[in-house]
């Protein structure tokens, strides 16, 4: 019988002399080794001394295994549960290593015994032994007390592993497609669990490098707690859903836990099925993209789970892929397995674990982990090699929608349904889905309708039917490169748009900015083959914690960042995205930003160009200048509607159907769709038509750079001063009086409306459609409720600073007697 001894212990001299702290270190060796004679009791046994490091590890097994400074949470109060926890975070971490080697071993038998001897320099030791028989029947008795719950997970899915590589000697990719997430993703030195487990990472920004705090949480992966409805409820935000999927952030637990996403998929194919009604011979098809976060994995396999469980088809298009280069480079003798054995892990782009064997010898011994840290980590540990290119396949929300209307049996288009899995701009701990038919985006009614149909669901969730899910995605799931078929589309409107032109942006150079998000397609996939210099566009890799600015083209340092790129690389147009590529914006090549009001004004003036005459539908919070600008320079008439992507675009098809041509739905986050784009929301077509105006601006002789566009903007008023401020209702507050804060909202807003009613200097817009929007003072402002939050955006325009701050006094004025209402941001504004 083989037996693998794993120790690991503080072996820098800082951390054994600082045992009290619990600092460590944490390396990995490998030995074989005959198990002892019986099972120590753990607090019978002294720690045997370990082998150094080098002459632990044999020879025989090739691993690149990083090492980590581990620390326990120092927040917690219990210090044994603190230890314990550690000490069993610690045991995961050297076990998903271990197992990750022997499930693609053909030589061991489940009945192998695992033997992990887990020492600290403190007065704990803990020395399990286990077989992969014994841990299965020990997690069915539910006594897990000493090794987690993912332990378990992982020694099971080494054994479903096991059991597939001995059926065939083809490795079936699929196996595991359901446990990728179980390697654990390196975020540069960081380590991150993307589950729950034994181990839970506090806030990450206080991450020192190469630290990670740790606790003891109860290993909850494998229990499904009860969750009400009005918890599923809770997740609508307007049409999306949006929830929090990575634990560690103070007082936000996770609500999009795996069952919770499985219950919202298989109600959305339940809602799917009742609406398309497949007859008997048809199997509907449901495609799934996601973003960069680090969740996104996860809550991939628990959506394919949903829906495979529910009947209908899968087809995943986040997923890593290699270049050829790649897998010579790290594969020389056993290429000719290399296509089968190639195991991407974790396409949320942190980490891939390679593996392969040697035909010609004994298979085991020749088994190799490389792990890949990032792409920058990637290109620094192969510098100068083009070649080897990892590819993350990640999807951009515009994309899925797309994937309902793409007409290609290869592609597997068009599907039934598509879901993106993003949380847009928000921070690395949420995470929420996005739903399309070929009829658009899901609207609030469709949304709240999946989540009461998930909560029901849920609650007749058994171990049986969810095992079953399991086994039925596993089987179904197929993977698909759509962001192809997507790209070329964006490629040859640019094309079509020049006259047929192979090279229509020859000569410009366009930096792009994905805030590493999803959107470092633009780059590659379409700037370049359209013949632009792309070099230094930043921020392409996927990073799901944001490291460099919050991917959202309204935030200041965002826009900051890419207009200083543009400057340094003397760039003719800088681009940028939001994190799921549904919004954009613009930067020339003077630095002038092309966001917000700007945005809508110079894609309006390309619009009416075509259109002349046309109704451009915009959110509310745009400003007076624009209206004048559509209005008198452009010919057009501006609609300005009410705040939300989903409200714009579904007034603008509204307006059409009732005979009032409109060609353009926009909002100054960046959000717009056009008609001629089948209204859909995406942020890179828009970014296109700018393209479109560049190439043909060349092509007609015009000077280049992004003149053309500037000029475009010309005439548009600007003001003095722009601020939007969001004051919070505290939802708890006895002023509310047992009442909503929706109620509490419009109470305030009522208010206001009857002051301004009395103040001869100010006048109410006579047509509006969402709160209370005043000009005065040369200036305005609109008080509304979020579409989302408990929250009161206000936002004021004025030629000055002075102007400006009597409108916020007015605003002020109102709120005095509501008391929940925290109006601090307003009374900072109006002292400043
Ligand atoms: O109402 P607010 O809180 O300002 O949020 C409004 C915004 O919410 C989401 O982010 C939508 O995607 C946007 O289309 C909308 O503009």
């Amino acid at each position: 019988m083989t037996t693998c001894v794993l120790g690991f212990a503080a072996h820098s001299p800082r951390a054994r002399s600082s045992s009290p702290s619990f600092a460590k270190s944490l390396s990995l060796s490998l030995t074989k080794s005959t198990p002892p004679a019986s099972s120590p009791s753990p607090a019978a046994v002294h720690p045997p001394p370990l082998p150094p490091p080098s002459t632990a590890t044999p020879s025989s097994y090739v691993a690149l295994l990083p090492s980590f400074d581990l620390a326990p949470q120092p927040s917690r109060n219990s210090a044994v549960l603190n230890r314990l926890g550690f000490a069993a975070a610690a045991a995961d971490f050297v076990l998903c290593h271990l197992i990750s080697i022997i499930h693609h071993s053909s030589t061991l038998k489940p009945s192998v015994v695992f033997y992990a001897e887990l020492f600290f320099p403190v007065p704990l030791f803990l020395r399990h032994r286990f077989s992969l028989d014994s841990i299965a029947s020990c997690s069915k008795n539910g006594r897990r007390s000493a090794i987690s719950g993912k332990v378990v997970q992982h020694v099971l899915v080494a054994q479903c592993c096991q059991q597939d590589s001995q059926l065939s000697t083809q490795y079936r990719k699929d196996c595991c497609t359901l446990y990728r997430h179980n390697f654990i993703p390196y975020i540069r030195r960081k380590l991150a669990w993307t589950d729950i487990s034994t181990m839970q990472l506090r806030t990450f920004s206080h991450f020192n490098r190469g630290i990670v705090y740790c606790n003891a949480a109860a290993p909850s992966a494998t229990i499904i707690q009860p969750v009400d409805k009005g918890a599923f409820l809770k997740l609508q935000n307007g049409s999306d859903i949006r929830g929090v999927a990575v634990d560690g952030v103070e007082a936000e637990p996770v609500s999009l836990t795996k069952p919770v996403t499985e219950a919202i998929a298989a109600a959305f194919a339940a809602w799917l099925l009742d609406r398309k009604k497949p007859d008997a011979s048809r199997r509907l098809k449901v495609s799934i993209g996601h973003d960069s976060r680090i969740s996104a994995q996860k809550l991939q396999d628990a959506v394919s789970r949903g829906l495979a469980g529910a009947g209908v088809d899968v087809i995943q298009y986040g997923y890593v892929k290699l270049s050829n280069e790649f897998l010579i480079k790290f594969m020389p003798d056993s290429f000719f397995l290399l296509q089968t054995k190639v195991m991407p892990c974790d396409p949320s782009g942190f980490s891939i674990v390679l593996c392969y064997w040697n035909v010609h010898t004994s298979v085991y011994e020749k088994c190799k982990l490389i792990q890949i840290l990032t792409c920058r980590t990637l290109s620094s540990f192969i510098p100068h090699s083009p070649g080897l290119r990892v590819g993350w396949r990640l999807a951009s929300t515009p994309a899925m929608f797309n994937s309902t209307l793409t007409k290609s049996e290869d592609f597997l288009c068009p599907v039934d349904g598509s879901i993106m899995i993003t949380a847009s701009h928000l921070p690395y701990n949420r995470n929420g889905f996005k739903f399309f038919t070929d009829a658009g985006g899901l609207g609030k009614v469709d949304i709240k309708d999946i989540l009461e149909r998930a909560a029901d669901i849920h609650k007749n969730f058994t171990d049986e039917g969810l095992r079953e899910s399991e086994r039925k995605a596993a089987q179904s799931v197929r993977r698909v490169d759509y962001m192809t078929v997507y790209t070329s589309d964006l490629v040859a409107a640019v094309r079509k748009a020049a006259g047929n032109r192979e090279k229509p942006l020859d000569g410009f150079h366009i930096v792009v900015d994905a805030g590493n998000g999803a959107g470092g397609f633009f780059a590659g996939k379409v700037l370049e083959p359209l013949g632009a210099i792309t070099s230094g566009s930043q921020f392409l890799e996927p990073d799901g914690l944001f490291p460099n600015h919050i991917p959202n083209p309204e935030d200041k340092e965002a826009m900051k960042a890419i207009t200083q790129a543009v400057l340094d690389n003397k760039a003719d147009l800088g681009i940028i995205f939001d994190t799921d590529v549904d919004r954009s914006a613009a930067v020339d090549s003077s630095g002038r930003e092309l966001n917000r009001n700007r945005l809508i004004a110079l894609m309006s003036a390309i619009v009416l160009e075509e259109h002349p005459g046309t109704t451009i539908v915009t959110d509310s919070v745009t400003s007076d200048g624009l209206t004048t600008f559509i209005e008198k320079k452009l010919g057009g008439r501006h609609h300005r509607f009410k705040r939300g992507y989903k409200n714009v675009i579904d007034e603008a098809i509204r307006l059409n159907s009732v005979g009032e041509e409109s060609h353009l739905a926009i909002e100054t986050s960046g959000h717009g769709a056009l008609k001629e784009n089948n209204w859909l929301d995406d942020g890179a077509y828009l970014m296109v038509k700018l393209l479109n105006k560049l190439a043909s601006a060349k092509a007609s002789g015009l000077a280049g750079g992004s003149k053309v566009l500037t000029d475009m903007v010309d005439g548009l008023e600007e003001p003095g001063v722009a601020v939007e401020l969001r004051l919070k209702i505290d939802q708890n507050h006895a002023d509310l009086k047992g009442g909503s804060f929706r109620e509490y909202g419009e109470a305030v807003l009522q208010h206001l409306s009857n002051i301004t009613d009395s103040d001869p200097k100010l006048v109410k817009a006579p047509v509006n459609y969402e709160g209370i929007r005043v000009s005065g003072y040369g200036g305005w402002f609109l008080l509304r409720l979020s579409l989302h939050d408990p929250v009161l955006p206000l936002n004021i325009e004025a030629p000055s600073n002075e102007d400006a701050v009597k409108l916020g006094l007015t605003v002020l004025s109102a709120m005095r007697e509501f008391q929940a209402l925290d109006t601090s941001a307003l009374d900072k504004f109006v002292q400043a």
